[in-house]
C-alpha cells in the first residue's frame, strides 16, 4: 500500500475486520520483506475500550493460525501493541514523556470531564456559592436546567470559556422581539458565563485534586506537549509507520490534528468510517472532519476504498434498508450529509423462509406492548437464522441454520433510556412474563443507589458537609427531588438567622461558616416542619437522621463496612431498593459496593481515606454489578449508542414515536466548528424569541443538525440486526414527536388505525398487528407452548455461594411451586403463571 487509505463504508461491510486484517498484513509485509518490526509502531485507535479488546482478540486469534517463530514473537508483545481508544492513546504518550512537559506520569485519565457525579457535584456547590450570580439566571430557568447547562457546556468540551457575552443583539438580528425580554435574557447569559468560568475553574481543580484529568484534558495537553517540544514530536512522529482510526466519523478537529502532528514522513494513515453512523454530536463530534481526511486523502497520493458488500444481514433486512436510507440520506443537508449506496449482500448457500426480514409491530397506544407481544409470538418457534460460512474459494456464503427463537436473539434498541424509557419497555416485556434486562449506561460509582450510600458515610466523616447531604437526600436511600431540597434549605437558612442549630451532632459548637448561605442541611433535618415534605419522604428524613446520630461517636471505631452493612439495614435500604427494581440490580450493585468495602476494611486506612477510595476518583470504569451475562437468556433493552459496532439476530427498533419534553431545550447551545465563533446561551425558552431573531434563527440550525444526527442514529438502530428486523409503531403521531416517526413516513400508510405497508416496500416488509397477536380467550397463544421454561425472570433468586454470602446467578430460575423468593408487591403467583403460559 502507498500512500494514505480513506475506508469509508456502510455498517456490516467489516470495516473493523478489515482493520484487524490489515493490523496482520502489516506484519506479514515486514516479515516477508525482511524488514524489522515491532508493535511500537503499528498505532491503532478506536471508539471504545471494548472495540480494542475485541481488536486484540482477532488479532491474537489471527497470529495463532499462523506457525512461523517471528509470528510467535510478536504474540507476546501484543500487550504492549498501541491498540485502544484515543485517549487511552493519548494518555501513554503522556506518561511516557510527560516529564518533559511536568505531567504527573501518574495522572489518571477520565472518560468525561471528570465523573458526571463529579460534574454535578461542583456545579451545585458552585451555585450555592455564588447565589448572586444564579439570581438573574434563575429568574428566567429552573435549577434543574441551570445544573443541565453547567454539564452540558463542560460535555461541550469547554469551548465555553472562549465564548462572548451574547449581547441583546447579536450578527444584525434581535435576540429576542420582547425587549424586555432580551435584557433580561442577556443579564441571565452574562450572569451564566461567570458562574460557568467559576464552576469550570472549581471542576478542574476538583480534578487536580483526585489527580485526574478528562478526555479533554489529555488531548489537548498532547498537542500542547507536540507543538512546544519538536524534538518529541520529531521522535514519535518518527516511532509510527501506521497509525489507524477507526469511527473516524465521531471524530473532532483536535483529534485531527494530533494524528497529522504525529504523522512523520514515512507514516501512513488509515481513516475507517461511516458517515452515516456520526451519532456523537452531543460530545463534540463533528461529521465534517470526516469529509476533510477524506478530500485530503484523495488530493494527496492515497487510497479512498468503498466496501460495498454486507456481511452481517439477511438478504431481506438489506433490501428493506436499502430502500429506506436510499431515500433518508440524499447528500444534503447541512452538514454536507452523507449519501446512501446500497449494499449488496452475501450469497445465500439454499433458502430461508420466514420472509419479509423486515416488519412493522403495530399497536394503537403501546410501542411496548407490541414489542412484547411479538417477543411472545417469536419465542420457541422454529427460524431460519443465517451463519457465515467459507465458500471453500475465498469468498463466504451465509448458510441457513433453523432453530427455535430465544430470548437472547433479541434486542431492543431505545433512542435514549433517560426519563425511565427503558424501565417503561423492561415493565412491558415483564408483565408478559418476558425476561430481560437493561443495559446500564451510569458508571458504578455514578448509581444512584450507590452514591446514596457512599454519600451517607461522607456526612459522617464531615455533617456540615452540605454537598454530600445533599446527595444523600436525593439518592434512593431518602429520594427526595430538588424542591424538596429548597425547603430544607430554607429552613437552614432561618435557622441559621435564628442563631440555632450552633452545634453539630458531637455536640460541639458551630457557626455556620463565613459566606454560606445558611446552617448546613443537617441542622435543618431536625426543623422539618408539616407540609415541607411528604408524610413518606419525612419519615425517611428522619431515619437517615436517626442513622446520622447512632454512629456519631462510634465511627471510629467501627470499619467502614460495618457503618455501611448497619446504616443500610437501619434504612431499610435494600427492601426499599427492591420496590422499584424487579430484577435486583439495585441491590446487586448494593452488594457489591459492600464487597469493596470489605476489601478496604484490611488496609487500615481512616474513614476519610475510604471515602475518597469509594467516591470514584480513578474507579469510573467500574461496571455495575452483572446480574446477567451474554449468555442469559433475556432480551437486552439498551440505547443505539451502546449497541454501536455491535450486532444481534433479531432488533426490535422500538419508541419510534419517541418524543423528547426537554425539547426545545431552555438552553440553547452552540458550538463553533473549529472553535472560531463561540458557542451562545440563551436561557429564554425559544419561543418567546419570536421570527426572525437571531435566537431563533440558531434555533432553527440546531433543529437541522439534530435532524440529521437522528436520521443517523436511526440507521445505526436499524443496521444492527442480522437475520430480522422488527420496528415498533403506534398511532397517531403525538405532540413534540422527534424524527423518526417521520423518517418512517414513506414506509407505511395509514398508521392511525389499520396500517398498510406503502407499495415501494411492498414485498419486504410486513405489518405484524398487536391485535392479531394477543391470545384469544381460550387455548394457548400460538408458539406459547415451545417455551421450555418458565419465562419470568423475576424470579430470580439469590442463591447462597460458599462463603456464605448471598449472590444473584444468572441462571438459576426459581421453580414458583417450590420456592417464593422475597419481592414486595409481586403479584400472587398463580396469575402470574397464567400471564405466562397463557
Ligand atoms: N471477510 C469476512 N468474512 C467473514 N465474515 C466477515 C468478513 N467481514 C466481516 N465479517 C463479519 O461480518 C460482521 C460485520 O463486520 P464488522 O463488524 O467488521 O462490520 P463494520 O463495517 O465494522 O460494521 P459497523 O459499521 O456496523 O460497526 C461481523 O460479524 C464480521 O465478523
Amino acid at each position: 500500500m502507498k500512500g494514505d487509505l480513506f475506508i469509508s463504508a456502510s455498517a456490516g461491510t467489516g470495516k473493523t475486520y478489515t482493520i484487524s486484517k490489515r493490523y496482520l498484513e502489516i506484519f506479514e509485509e515486514a516479515f516477508q520483506a525482511g524488514e524489522e518490526i515491532s508493535v511500537g509502531e503499528v498505532a491503532a485507535i478506536t471508539f471504545t475500550r471494548k472495540a480494542a479488546g475485541e481488536m486484540k482478540r482477532r488479532i491474537v486469534e489471527g497470529i495463532r493460525e499462523k506457525t512461523d517463530p517471528r509470528w510467535t514473537g510478536l504474540l507476546y508483545s501484543i500487550p504492549f501493541a498501541w491498540i485502544g481508544t484515543i485517549d487511552s492513546f493519548a494518555g501513554r504518550i503522556l506518561a511516557e514523556n510527560g516529564a518533559l512537559a511536568g505531567i504527573d506520569p501518574g495522572l489518571r485519565v477520565e472518560a468525561a470531564a471528570g465523573s458526571s457525579a463529579l460534574v454535578r457535584r461542583v456545579a451545585l456547590r458552585t451555585v450555592w456559592e455564588n447565589e448572586a450570580l444564579a439570581e438573574p439566571i434563575l429568574r428566567v430557568a429552573g435549577l434543574d436546567d441551570l445544573l443541565g447547562a453547567l454539564a452540558v457546556g463542560v460535555d461541550g468540551r469547554g469551548k465555553v470559556i472562549a465564548a462572548r457575552p451574547a449581547g441583546a443583539v447579536e450578527g444584525g438580528l434581535p435576540l429576542v422581539e420582547d425587549p424586555a425580554s432580551a435584557a433580561s435574557l442577556a443579564e441571565a447569559n452574562r450572569a451564566f458565563l461567570e458562574l460557568f468560568r467559576r464552576f469550570d475553574g472549581a471542576r478542574r481543580r476538583e480534578m487536580d485534586r483526585l489527580g485526574q484529568t478528562d478526555f479533554l484534558g489529555v488531548l489537548l495537553a498532547l498537542r500542547d506537549l507536540l507543538l512546544d517540544s519538536p524534538a518529541l514530536r520529531a521522535r514519535l512522529s518518527g516511532q509510527f509507520r501506521y497509525i489507524i482510526v477507526d469511527e473516524f466519523q465521531d471524530t473532532d478537529h483536535l483529534q485531527k490534528e494530533i494524528v497529522d502532528l504525529l504523522r512523520g514522513r514515512k507514516t501512513r494513515v488509515v481513516y475507517v468510517g461511516d458517515a452515516k453512523q456520526s451519532i456523537y454530536r452531543f460530545r463534540g463530534a463533528e461529521v465534517e472532519v470526516f469529509a476533510e481526511a477524506r478530500r485530503e486523502v484523495e488530493a494527496g497520493s492515497g487510497t479512498v476504498l468503498e466496501l460495498s458488500t454486507n456481511y452481517r444481514s439477511h438478504p431481506g433486512v438489506l433490501d428493506f434498508a436499502n430502500r429506506l436510507f436510499a431515500g433518508i440520506f440524499d447528500g444534503a443537508g447541512i452538514s454536507g450529509g452523507p449519501e446512501y449506496s446500497p449494499v449488496i449482500p452475501l450469497p445465500v448457500a439454499g433458502k430461508t423462509g420466514d420472509l419479509p426480514r423486515a416488519r412493522i409491530l403495530f399497536h394503537p397506544e403501546d410501542e411496548g406492548k407490541a414489542a412484547a407481544l411479538f417477543i411472545r409470538r417469536m419465542v420457541g418457534r422454529e427460524f431460519d437464522f443465517l451463519d457465515r460460512k467459507e465458500d471453500g474459494s475465498g469468498g463466504v456464503n451465509l448458510v441457513p441454520e433453523r432453530r427455535k427463537v430465544r430470548y437472547r436473539d433479541f434486542a431492543l434498541l431505545l433512542r435514549k433510556l433517560r426519563g425511565g424509557t427503558g424501565d417503561r419497555y423492561a415493565k412491558a416485556l415483564r408483565e408478559m412474563g418476558i425476561p430481560c434486562y437493561v443495559v446500564g449506561e451510569a458508571g458504578f460509582f455514578d448509581l444512584p443507589e450507590v452514591r446514596g450510600l457512599v454519600s451517607i458515610l461522607k456526612v459522617l466523616a464531615d455533617p456540615a458537609d452540605d454537598l454530600a447531604m445533599t446527595a444523600a437526600l436525593l439518592s434512593p436511600a431518602v429520594g427526595l427531588d430538588l424542591q424538596d431540597l429548597a425547603r430544607l434549605k430554607a429552613r437552614a437558612k432561618a435557622k441559621a438567622i435564628a442563631g440555632e442549630g450552633e452545634t453539630d451532632p458531637e455536640g460541639r459548637p458551630r457557626s455556620p461558616p463565613t459566606g454560606s448561605p445558611g446552617a448546613p442541611l443537617f441542622d435543618a433535618l431536625g426543623g422539618i416542619e408539616e407540609g415541607d415534605l411528604s408524610p413518606e419522604r419525612a419519615r425517611r428524613v428522619g431515619r437517615l437522621r436517626e442513622v446520622l446520630e447512632n454512629f456519631a461517636d462510634r465511627k471510629e471505631l467501627l470499619t467502614p463496612s460495618a457503618i455501611l452493612e448497619e446504616a443500610a439495614e437501619l434504612l431499610d435500604y435494600e427492601a426499599h431498593l427492591a420496590l422499584a427494581d424487579p430484577l435486583r440490580r439495585r441491590t446487586a450493585n448494593l452488594r457489591k459496593l459492600m464487597d469493596s468495602s470489605k476489601a478496604l476494611d484490611g488496609a487500615g486506612l481512616s474513614l476519610r481515606e475510604v471515602i475518597e477510595r469509594l467516591d470514584g476518583s480513578g474507579l469510573e470504569d467500574v461496571e455495575p454489578a452483572s446480574v446477567e451475562g451474554e449468555e442469559t437468556d433475556a432480551v437486552k433493552v439498551m440505547t443505539v449508542h451502546k449497541a454501536k459496532g455491535l450486532e444481534f439476530p433479531i432488533v426490535i427498533v422500538a419508541e419510534t414515536s419517541w418524543s423528547d419534553p426537554a425539547t426545545p431545550p431552555p438552553f440553547l447551545l452552540r458550538r463553533g466548528g473549529d472553535g472560531g465563533s463561540g458557542p451562545i446561551f440563551s436561557l429564554l425558552p425559544e419561543e418567546k424569541a419570536g421570527e426572525g431573531t437571531f435566537l431563533s434563527e440558531m434555533a432553527e440550525e440546531e433543529r437541522r443538525r439534530e435532524a440529521e444526527e437522528e436520521e443517523r442514529s436511526l440507521y445505526v438502530a436499524a443496521t444492527r440486526a442480522r437475520d430480522l428486523l422488527a420496528i415498533t409503531l403506534s398511532g397517531p403521531k403525538r405532540r413534540g414527536a422527534r424524527p423518526w416517526r417521520d423518517l418512517l413516513a414513506s414506509i407505511v400508510s395509514g398508521e392511525d388505525g389499520n396500517p398498510e405497508v406503502t407499495p415501494a416496500f411492498l414485498g419486504v416488509l410486513e405489518v405484524v398487528r398487536a391485535a392479531d397477536l394477543e391470545p384469544g380467550e381460550d387455548g394457548p397463544a400460538p408458539g406459547g407452548e415451545g417455551s421450555a421454561i418458565l419465562p419470568d425472570l423475576t424470579l430470580i433468586d439469590p442463591m447462597e455461594v460458599e462463603d456464605g454470602s448471598l449472590r444473584i446467578s444468572p441462571t438459576r430460575l426459581v421453580d414458583p411451586e417450590e420456592h417464593q423468593p422475597f419481592r414486595p408487591g409481586r403479584p400472587p403467583l398463580a396469575s402470574l403463571r397464567r400471564q405466562s403460559w397463557r
